[in-house]
C-alpha cells in the first residue's frame, strides 16, 4: 500500500516555462495536499524514493522520444484537429477507467509530458483558453485526460469562487453592503426605523400682496353676455339695445353683477383691470344708476372722479345715457368753469322751519359778530351769514342739485373745502376712473381729503331729520359704507397706494387678454411692477428716425404713403415692411432712408446713416388674430369707414405738439386744414367734436388726450415722441383698437430711444399683445420733390413766429 501511495504521487516536473496558465492554480492546489498528507518520512527512504524516481523519469523520457519518432512518421494529417482531440479524450477516459477499475487514483496530468508532446493552447472562440494537442498520447496514460481534469477542476473551482462571491456580494458588499438586488441584507435583523426622508419643499415664490390682489376674478375677454342675463332693469336693456348695445362686454358681463343692488352688501368694494377700448365705462355706470334711480330726493350719492376735463365730460355722458327718463341728475365740476357758477349749479340755498335751531343759529351769529376776526369766512360763517338773513323760525337749508357728479379731482378737493352744502355725506358711489394715474398724483391731496369727508361726523344742524330723532334718543347710527369702484387698463397693484382708499372686502376682477410674456412679470414690470394688455387688434409698427434731425420729414412721408395714401386704413406693406419674427437681406444704397435693421436693436439706429447698407425687407407682417365675436356698434355715425383714415399724433409737450401742427402745414399746404391740435390752452371740446366729427381728420396732441379718449373713429396713432413710459405707451396706443375694432400704432424712435423702445415697449415682458411690432422703411426724400428744400424753409419760418411771439 505504502509502495502504491509512494509510486503514485511522484511529483511532477516543472516545466521551464509553463504553457497553460490557467491549468496551473489548479495541478497546484490538488497536488501538495494529496502529497503532503502521504509522503512517507525518514532520510533514508527519501533518498531512495528520489533515485527511482530519477531512474523512472529517465527511462520515460527515453520512451517517449523514441515514440515521438514514430508517431511524427505515421501522423495523420487530413484528421481534424476536434477529432484528434475527441480521440485522446476518449482514450484518456478509457484509461481512468481502467485506473480506477483497478483501484489506483488518476495521476495529476504531467506539465512536462504535455509539453514534449506539443501540447498547443489557443484562444477559443469563447475567449476562453483552450488546448489543443497532437495526438501522440498513445505512451502516455495520462495524456488523453489532461482536458477533462482540467475542465472539471476549473469548472469545480469556478463553482466555488462562485458561491464565494455570491456570499459575499450578499453579505457585506464591500461599497456599501448591498445585495445584488441593491436592498440592505438584513440577516434576520429587524430594521430600526428611520427619520423620513427630509425632502425639499417645491419653491413657490411667496407673495406679500393681500389675497384679494394675489387672487383675482379672471374673467377671459371673450366672455360677453346678453345684458337681459346680468340683472339689469329690463327697461334699461331696451334701451341699450335702442342705443346700440345689445352684449355685454367681458368686463361688463362680470362687474355689473357684482355690483347690483342684490349683491352689493356681500361683495364689498371692487377694483378692475382691463384693457383701454374694453368697456369698463358702462360696467360701473349702469350698475350705479340701477341703484340709485328709486330714491325722490336728490342728494349727492354718486361721484364719479377722473383725471382730465375731457374724461369728464366724456364720462358725463356715458352717465347721461344710462339714466334717460330716470329722474337723475347729472352734473360735472372741472377747473375750466368759475367755482362760483359751479357752486350755483351744484347747491340749492333755500329754508327749513326749525325753530330750536334758528335760536342756537342767532346766538351764535351775534357771538361771532361781536368776537369774530378778519379772516376769510369758513363754511359755518358762511351758514351764520344766511341765518341771520332767515325768516324767524327758520335756519338755512343746503340741498345737493346733482344726484351724480362727475368730476376732477381738483376741483372735488375746491367744492370740499369752499362750497357751502357740498358734502359726502349722503354719497353711496365712489367711482375711481383712471385710478394708478389718480393715485399717482396727488392732485391737492385729494385722496385724504375725500376720505376724511367720508368719515366726518355729520353736525346736528346739517342731520337729516331721521338723523335728529335717531340721535336724540341716542340711538346708534346707521354705519355708512360708500361703495368704491376702482378702475384702470394699467391697474396698480402698488398696495400702498390702493390702501389710502381704505378699500372695505375689496375684489379685483382682471379681464384676461394676451397674457404678457413673462408671467412673472406682473409684478416686476419696468415701470413700477405691473402688468398690461393691449387690445388684441391693435397693430403695431415703429420707424427708426436717425437721430430725429428729421423726424417731421419721417412723419410727414409717413402720412403720406402708410397712412393717408392707403385705401383700406392698414399699413400699405408691399414695399418695405420688415417682419420683426421674420426677415430677408437685401442690399439698398440710399442715403437718406431711414431704414429697416437688423435684429439688433442697438445697432438698427446707426444703420440709419450708413450710405451703403443692407436693409431687411419685407414678408408682410403676419396679420394679427381678430376677436372671436362681432361686437355691435352702438355708434354707426362715428364707425371709421375704409376710406376716411383719422389719425391721432401725440407729442411729448404742450409746445411741441403746437410747433409740429404748423410746421407739418407749412410743409405740406393740403394738410393745414385737416391738422387740430389738442393741448391744456386749447378749447379741448371744440377741437375734439372737430376731430370726432371727421371734419379734422389729423389731430395733434400732447399726453392729456393719452387717457381715456374714447374716439371710436381713430384709426391709426402716432407716437411722433416716444411715451415716457410704457404704461404712457399702452394708454396711447389705446386711443385706437377700441372695442374689437381694428387699429394701428406708429412710433417714431430715435437711435438713443431705440434700446428702451424694443427692450420694454416692443419686447417688453410686461405688456401682452397679439402680434409683434413691426419695423417699417420709411424713406423721406426723393430725388427732385425738393422736401428737403421746403423743410428748411418750414423750419425758418417756425423760428420766425416763435420770436414773433
Ligand atoms: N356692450 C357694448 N357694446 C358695444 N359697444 C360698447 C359696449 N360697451 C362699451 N362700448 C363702447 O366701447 C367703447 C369703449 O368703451 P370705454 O370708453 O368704456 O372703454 P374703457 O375700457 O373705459 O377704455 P379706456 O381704458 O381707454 O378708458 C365706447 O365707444 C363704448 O361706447
Amino acid at each position: 500500500m505504502a509502495s502504491t501511495l509512494y509510486k503514485r504521487y511522484i511529483p511532477p516536473r516543472v516545466p521551464a516555462v509553463p504553457i497553460v496558465p490557467p491549468v496551473q492554480p489548479t495541478s497546484f492546489i490538488v497536488q501538495p495536499s494529496v502529497s503532503t498528507r502521504n509522503e512517507p518520512t525518514g532520510k533514508r527512504k527519501r533518498d531512495a524514493e528520489e533515485q527511482e524516481a530519477r531512474q523512472e523519469r529517465k527511462e520515460k523520457r527515453k520512451k517517449l522520444k523514441s515514440d515521438a519518432k514514430t508517431t511524427a512518421k505515421e501522423e495523420d494529417f487530413s484528421q481534424p484537429k476536434e477529432r484528434k482531440r475527441a480521440g485522446c479524450e476518449s482514450e484518456g477516459r478509457k484509461e481512468d477507467e481502467k485506473a480506477q477499475k483497478h483501484g489506483k487514483r488518476k495521476a495529476p496530468r504531467d506539465n512536462a509530458a504535455k509539453n514534449e508532446g506539443m501540447a498547443t493552447s489557443v484562444e477559443a472562440p469563447d475567449g476562453k483558453l483552450d488546448v489543443q494537442e497532437d495526438q501522440e498520447s498513445s505512451g502516455d496514460e495520462v495524456h488523453g485526460d489532461l482536458p477533462k481534469r482540467h475542465k472539471t477542476v476549473m469548472a469545480k473551482f469556478q463553482k466555488s469562487t462562485k458561491s464565494a462571491g455570491h456570499k459575499s456580494d450578499g453579505t457585506q458588499d464591500a461599497e456599501g453592503g448591498l445585495n445584488q438586488q441593491g436592498s440592505p441584507e438584513l440577516h434576520d435583523l429587524v430594521p430600526l426605523p428611520q427619520p423620513a426622508p427630509n425632502l425639499e419643499p417645491e419653491y413657490k415664490p411667496i407673495s406679500t400682496l393681500p389675497l384679494w390682489l394675489a387672487t383675482p376674478i379672471s374673467v377671459p375677454s371673450t366672455a360677453t353676455a346678453p345684458f337681459t342675463t346680468l340683472g339689469l332693469d329690463p327697461k334699461t336693456v331696451s334701451h341699450l339695445e335702442k342705443k346700440g348695445y345689445r352684449d355685454a362686454f367681458a368686463v361688463q358681463s362680470a362687474v355689473i353683477p357684482l355690483l347690483l343692488p342684490k349683491l352689493r352688501n356681500t361683495v364689498g368694494d371692487v377694483c378692475v383691470s382691463a384693457a383701454t377700448g374694453s368697456g369698463k365705462t358702462l360696467a360701473y355706470v349702469l350698475p350705479m344708476v340701477e341703484s340709485l334711480k328709486h330714491s325722490w330726493i336728490t342728494k349727492l350719492r354718486g361721484l364719479i372722479v377722473v383725471p382730465t376735463r375731457e374724461l369728464v365730460s366724456q364720462a358725463r355722458k356715458a352717465v347721461e345715457l344710462c339714466t334717460t327718463k330716470t329722474g337723475l341728475k347729472v352734473d360735472i365740476a372741472v377747473g375750466t368753469r368759475p367755482l362760483s357758477y359751479e357752486q350755483d349749479l351744484l347747491i340749492r340755498k333755500g329754508r327749513r322751519l326749525d325753530p330750536q335751531g334758528y335760536d342756537i343759529l342767532q346766538q351764535q351769529a351775534k357771538r361771532s359778530m361781536l368776537f369774530g376776526g378778519d379772516e376769510e369766512p369758513g363754511e359755518d360763517d358762511v351758514i351764520l351769514q344766511d341765518a341771520v338773513r332767515m325768516l324767524p323760525g327758520h335756519v338755512p337749508e343746503y340741498t345737493s342739485k346733482v344726484d351724480v357728479l362727475v368730476c376732477t379731482p381738483g376741483r372735488l378737493v375746491e367744492h370740499l373745502q369752499s362750497t357751502t352744502g357740498f358734502n359726502l355725506d349722503n354719497l353711496e358711489w365712489l367711482v375711481i376712473d383712471e385710478a394708478d394715474r389718480l393715485l399717482d398724483q396727488s392732485f391737492q391731496q385729494w385722496v385724504d381729503t375725500v376720505i376724511s369727508h367720508l368719515q366726518r361726523e355729520v353736525p346736528y344742524g346739517q342731520m337729516s331729520a331721521k338723523d335728529k330723532v335717531l340721535s336724540r334718543l341716542w340711538h346708534p347710527k346707521e354705519p355708512k359704507h360708500v361703495k368704491k369702484v376702482v378702475l384702470s387698463a394699467t391697474m396698480t397693484r402698488d398696495i400702498s397706494k390702493l390702501t389710502a382708499l381704505k378699500l372695505r372686502r375689496p375684489r379685483l376682477v382682471v379681464v384676461e387678454g394676451i397674457e404678457p410674456r413673462d408671467e412673472t412679470a406682473t409684478l416686476g414690470a419696468p415701470d413700477d411692477g405691473d402688468s398690461f394688455t393691449l387690445p388684441s387688434t391693435l397693430h403695431e409698427y415703429a420707424v427708426a428716425v436717425g437721430d430725429g434731425t428729421d423726424k417731421p420729414l419721417y412723419l410727414l412721408r409717413l402720412l403720406q404713403t402708410k397712412i393717408l395714401g392707403g385705401t383700406n386704413g392698414r399699413a400699405q406693406e408691399e414695399v418695405d415692411i420688415a417682419s420683426d419674427a421674420e426677415s430677408s437681406v437685401v442690399s439698398s444704397s440710399s442715403s437718406d432712408t431711414s431704414d429697416v435693421d437688423s435684429s439688433d436693436d442697438s445697432s438698427s439706429d446707426s444703420e440709419a446713416s450708413s450710405s451703403s447698407r443692407s436693409v431687411i425687407s419685407s414678408k408682410p407682417s403676419p396679420s394679427p388674430p381678430r376677436d372671436n365675436h362681432t361686437r355691435s356698434s352702438p355708434d354707426a355715425a362715428t364707425q371709421p369707414t375704409p376710406t376716411s383714415p383719422r389719425v391721432l399724433i401725440f407729442t411729448s409737450t404742450n409746445e411741441s405738439a403746437t410747433r409740429l401742427s404748423h410746421l407739418l402745414g407749412t410743409l405740406h399746404p393740403a394738410y393745414a386744414p385737416l391738422l387740430g391740435t389738442l393741448t391744456k390752452s386749447s378749447n379741448s371740446s371744440a377741437t375734439l367734436h372737430r376731430f370726432r366729427t371727421g371734419r379734422v381728420p389729423l389731430l395733434v396732441a400732447s399726453d392729456r388726450a393719452s387717457r381715456g379718449l374714447d374716439i371710436p373713429a381713430i384709426t391709426h396713432v402716432v407716437n411722433y415722441d416716444v411715451p415716457r413710459s410704457v404704461r404712457a405707451y399702452v394708454h396711447r396706443v389705446g386711443r385706437t383698437a377700441r372695442a374689437g375694432r381694428e387699429g394701428q400704432a406708429w412710433t417714431l424712435f430715435e437711435e438713443r430711444e431705440g434700446r428702451w423702445f424694443w427692450g420694454d415697449v416692443a419686447r417688453g415682458q410686461a405688456v401682452g399683445r397679439a402680434g409683434t411690432v413691426s419695423r417699417v422703411r420709411v424713406v423721406v426724400e426723393e430725388a427732385g420733390t425738393g422736401v428737403r428744400t421746403r423743410y428748411e424753409e418750414a423750419l425758418r419760418a417756425l423760428g420766425e413766429a416763435v420770436r414773433a411771439k
